[in-house]
């Protein structure tokens, strides 16, 4: 039920206003003066507070700038003595949603109280989206206690603070957004925009109109004035993903903001400046681009003053068993499927995999598992049938070529094996064998 405060002293208005109030169903609370006004309001958390101007222990539109100070989501509506103008006025400008003449006025009290509401109910709602973004931009959401990522997220924090472009490396899906919203996220622009683009999704032109913007009539189709990105995140920062991607003039155009903060629209003449923080990233080798001819010189220079690399999974696998729980319990909570057991195979698969499209790859095969899975327990079999095998290859210490029988029928033997829980004879009947060949495949295949 959504609550209203009275402070009033006048007893019996305060009553009457309550049983109104109450009528309409909300939930109400009553004060006397200011100092248990505030403890209710600490206690009980209203959304509204209804409240008069002249208090035994204070004055309401004083009040008001404290309500707003230590509770700056409730809304005020400052009850005003008739003709009362210029406290009205100065509540409004101390943070109270709105005024009202008491007793005169008493017919428009609800419909007010309600809009007051709506206005609070959407602070409530904004605050904790907030809260979310801010959670999604923060460091603690990047996992990993490996030395590898720690070091890299302590170079983060470091540059976090700072102005200075940085250019994260890593291989397809180490994080390098990740980090470069828990950049932005905890700097001094944390509060502007975070604009991200992928330079490879976009052919050279429709690359250069996104960044940089268009004047109308810089071409054929281009009607109005379009913003390019750069002016999206004025003040804030924008994040080019795949740089190594762009084309080489418009490298040039990046270069001169880089250097100077300005840039030429298409189709205009004068320049535009912006102050927009740049963080950069690549999954390629950008220095070897450089000898191809592929990445300007200047260009690297300039975006790797800070440059921050980021492990591949298989390089930090003491991390892979705490991201892949972390996974399973986020996936699992949403899929219903919370209380899900792991069996310890399925780990050493994990761990024993490659990853080259790394947390990306291990979040899509955890989630791919959780649906999989009819059973109480993850296990082998939930796993996609590459995984299983290289496990496989991993436990027996050797690696069989994809076409030898040999690495099926030992893939074979272990799920039967695993079927029949480790009951050989059961396994040797199922798999049409003798008990003694079993053993000695067991042996063989070192299962
Ligand atoms: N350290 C980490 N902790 C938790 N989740 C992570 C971490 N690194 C990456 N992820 C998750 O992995 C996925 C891929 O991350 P992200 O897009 O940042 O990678 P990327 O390196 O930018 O990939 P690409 O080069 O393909 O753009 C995302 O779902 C992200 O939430």
């Amino acid at each position: 039920m959504n609550k209203v405060l009275i402070i009033d002293d006048e007893n019996q208005i305060r009553k009457l206003l309550a049983r109104m109030i109450e009528l309409e169903g909300y939930e109400v609370y009553q004060a006397a003066d200011c100092r248990s006004g505030l403890k209710l309001l600490d206690i009980s958390m209203p959304e509204v507070v209804l409240c008069d101007v002249r208090l035994p222990d204070g004055n309401g539109v004083d009040l008001v700038l404290k309500i707003k100070k230590l509770f700056p989501q409730t809304e005020v509506v400052l009850l005003t003595a008739h003709g009362n103008i210029p406290d009205g006025v100065q509540a409004i400008k101390n943070g109270a949603y709105d005024y009202i003449t008491k007793g005169d006025d008493n017919n428009k009290i609800i419909p007010l109280i309600s809009r007051a509401m709506e206005k609070a109910l959407i602070n409530k709602r904004l605050e904790s989206l907030e809260a979310q973004i801010e959670k999604k931009y923060s460091f603690s959401n990047i996992q990993g206690s490996s030395k590898l990522i720690k070091e890299a997220i302590l170079l983060a924090q470091k540059v976090s603070a700072t102005d200075v472009p940085v250019l994260l490396t890593g291989e397809t899906g180490t994080g390098k957004e990740v980090f470069a919203q828990a950049i932005h996220g905890n700097g001094p622009r944390h509060n502007k925009a975070f604009v991200a683009i992928n330079c490879s999704s976009f052919s050279k032109d429709l690359l250069e109109s996104e960044i940089f913007g268009y004047k109308a009539g810089a071409f054929t189709g281009a009607n109005k004035d379009k913003k390019g990105l750069f002016e999206e995140a004025n003040n804030g920062t924008i994040f080019l993903d795949e740089i190594g991607e762009m084309a080489f003039d418009l490298q040039a155009k990046l270069l001169r903001i880089l250097e100077t903060g300005e840039f030429i629209k298409i189709g205009e003449t004068k320049p535009t400046k912006v102050n927009v923080r740049i963080i950069a990233a690549t999954n390629r080798n950008l220095e070897k681009e450089i000898t191809e001819n592929h990445f300007r010189e200047d260009l690297f220079y300039r975006l790797s003053v800070f440059q921050i690399h980021l492990p591949a999974l298989r390089d930090r696998k003491e991390d892979i068993e705490s991201i892949a729980l972390t996974l399973i319990r986020d996936f699992g909570a949403r899929l219903s499927r919370k209380d899900i057991k792991i069996n310890s195979e399925f780990i050493e698969a994990l761990k024993n995999h490659q990853w080259k499209g790394n947390i990306r790859e291990l979040r899509n095969v955890i989630e791919r598992s959780l649906i999989i899975c009819n059973e109480e327990e993850l296990t082998l079999q939930d796993l996609p049938i590459e995984i299983q095998n290289s496990h496989f290859e991993e436990s027996a210490g050797r690696n069989y070529s994809n076409f030898e029988l040999a690495a099926m029928e030992r893939r074979h033997i272990s799920r039967v094996l695993q079927y029949t829980k480790g009951n050989k004879t059961e396994a040797a009947r199922l798999l049409k064998i003798g008990l003694t060949t079993l053993y000695r495949k067991i042996e063989e295949y070192k299962l």
